[in-house]
């Protein structure tokens, strides 16, 4: 494809963002590269960067458009980070806008003043507010700003970079030094991670599933703070434990190896599409003490059945909620943009819901584990805090307690609940509680 091609291909997929069927950046832009397969993987890496690119610095490119006189965009926003790129001159902007086929109309006079109004300016500005030095929406300032105080920007500076690949050594295969080996033999360079014991971290972004590592199971794909949270539940061999919100099976993979594979795992979603992704990733892993269960709602009929019985619940029950997403937006910068005062409302009445609900499957002297990959207090400690309020059978486990018994590093918390961040942790942002049934 040309330049101006991929321009144009930039701006479509940034508008079809826009609108409201919240299709995520990452399924977009695979869907697209399917969609149209004369585009090789140059051009769509090419694309991709723009999108990225685009995402990450909207509130300071939106800024510099109002100052410059410039209408409010995609083709102008595109226009703008083009022009903040050292290696982009004039000649080669216009050649992204040729006015061709298959390009994006020639630069108006006025796109042009705007571009000369920019010249010799640097992205990052004096006089730009926090919700535009941090590139999020207005509404999330003040939010931000009580979550990490006069460290805000750098936070907001690290929630914009893109994240590493981590991966979790699968322990009923591999030990973590003999997975380092057999990435090795096939090129892929990894660390060892700081927090999570059995974690490693590309040195690069590499394609990882075609590899034999990958495909006999030695490892899975999982942020360094998923892994944390997963272990967290600190799942014995032998334990009876529901992932309530299992997704794809990220945390039940986990687990089941923390259980050596002896015990039982339920794992339930409303989605069945992601409880078929995670039986084929059980597998792969060898993993085969996990049952898979479709609920209609957070009130299946499953769990009022499960509730009554009289043969003890389960030892461990852990909620990984659905919510914002806040924490990965190092992965998915389109979600700050898109999340609504309304979204977090409607979210925390289903987390409070889902929790409310899952409690009752947990047995007396069993864990009920709330994670959340959200970094919003409402969505977080005000939920860990409500439900203790309206349930007085469970107490706070702290995390610390937990920490100490199962990883060599120091805990990062005093808190009883854990926060991680990406700056300070270098992880996702995550929310992990452990709450634990009175005897
Ligand atoms: C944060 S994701 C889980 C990620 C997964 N645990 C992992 O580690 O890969 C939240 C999940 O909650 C599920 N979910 C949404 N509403 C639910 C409900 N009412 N009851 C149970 N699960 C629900 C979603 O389908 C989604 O898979």
């Amino acid at each position: 494809m040309k330049p101006a091609a991929r321009t144009l291909a930039a701006i479509d997929l940034l508008d079809r963002l826009d609108e409201p069927d919240n299709i995520p950046v990452d399924k977009l832009l695979a869907d697209w590269g399917r969609q149209n397969r004369f585009a090789g993987s140059k051009d769509r890496s090419a694309i991709a960067t723009k999108v990225y690119g685009v995402l990450r610095r909207r509130a300071q490119l939106d800024w510099w458009l109002q100052r410059a006189g410039g209408d409010i965009s995609n083709r102008s926003r595109l226009l703008v980070w083009y022009k903040f790129r050292r290696d982009m001159p004039m000649e080669r902007i216009e050649e992204n806008f040729d006015g061709t086929n298959y390009a994006p109309e020639k630069l108006t006079e006025r796109e042009k003043r705007v571009l000369i109004e920019l010249d010799g300016q640097q992205l990052m500005h004096g006089c730009q507010p926090i919700a535009a030095k941090g590139n999020i929406p207005d509404w999330l300032e003040e939010k931000m700003t009580k979550l990490y105080g006069n460290k805000v920007i750098e936070h907001l500076a690290a929630f914009n970079q893109e994240a590493p690949v981590d991966l979790r050594v699968n322990t009923l295969k591999s030990s973590r030094s003999a997975a380092i080996k057999a990435l090795e033999a096939e090129e892929i360079i990894v660390d060892p991670t700081r927090l999570s014991p059995i974690g490693l971290r590309l040195e690069k972004r590499q394609p990882l599933s075609g590899t034999k590592s990958f495909r006999d199971g030695l490892v899975e794909v999982q942020d360094e703070g998923s892994q944390l949270a997963a272990l967290l539940a600190d799942t014995k061999p032998g334990h009876k434990v529901v992932d309530f919100c299992c997704g794809a099976g990220g945390k039940s993979l986990a687990m089941a190896a923390e259980m050596e594979n002896k015990g039982r795992i339920i794992a339930c979603d409303v989605s069945e599409a992601r409880l078929k992704r995670a039986t084929q990733r059980f597998k792969r892993a060898g993993v085969f003490t996990v049952e898979t269960r479709t609920l209609s709602s957070e009130r299946d009929k499953w769990i009022k059945r499960r509730a009554g019985k009289l043969d003890g619940g389960f030892n461990r029950v852990l909620v990984d909620a659905p919510c914002s997403g806040s924490g990965t937006w190092r992965r998915n910068p389109d979600q700050k943009w898109r999340t609504t005062e309304q979204d977090l409302e409607e979210l925390s009445k289903l987390q409070a819901s889902i929790l409310d609900s899952s409690a009752r499957l947990v047995s007396p002297g069993g864990r009920l584990i709330y994670v959340t990959c959200s970094i919003f207090e409402e969505e977080n400690e005000a939920q860990v805090e409500h439900f203790l309020k309206e349930n007085s059978s469970f107490f706070l486990h702290p995390i610390a307690k937990i920490w100490g018994e199962k990883f060599p590093s120091p805990c990062p918390t005093d808190a009883d609940t854990l926060r991680l961040n990406p700056l300070d942790h270098g992880t996702d942002g995550f929310f992990v509680a452990v709450m634990e049934r009175k005897l």
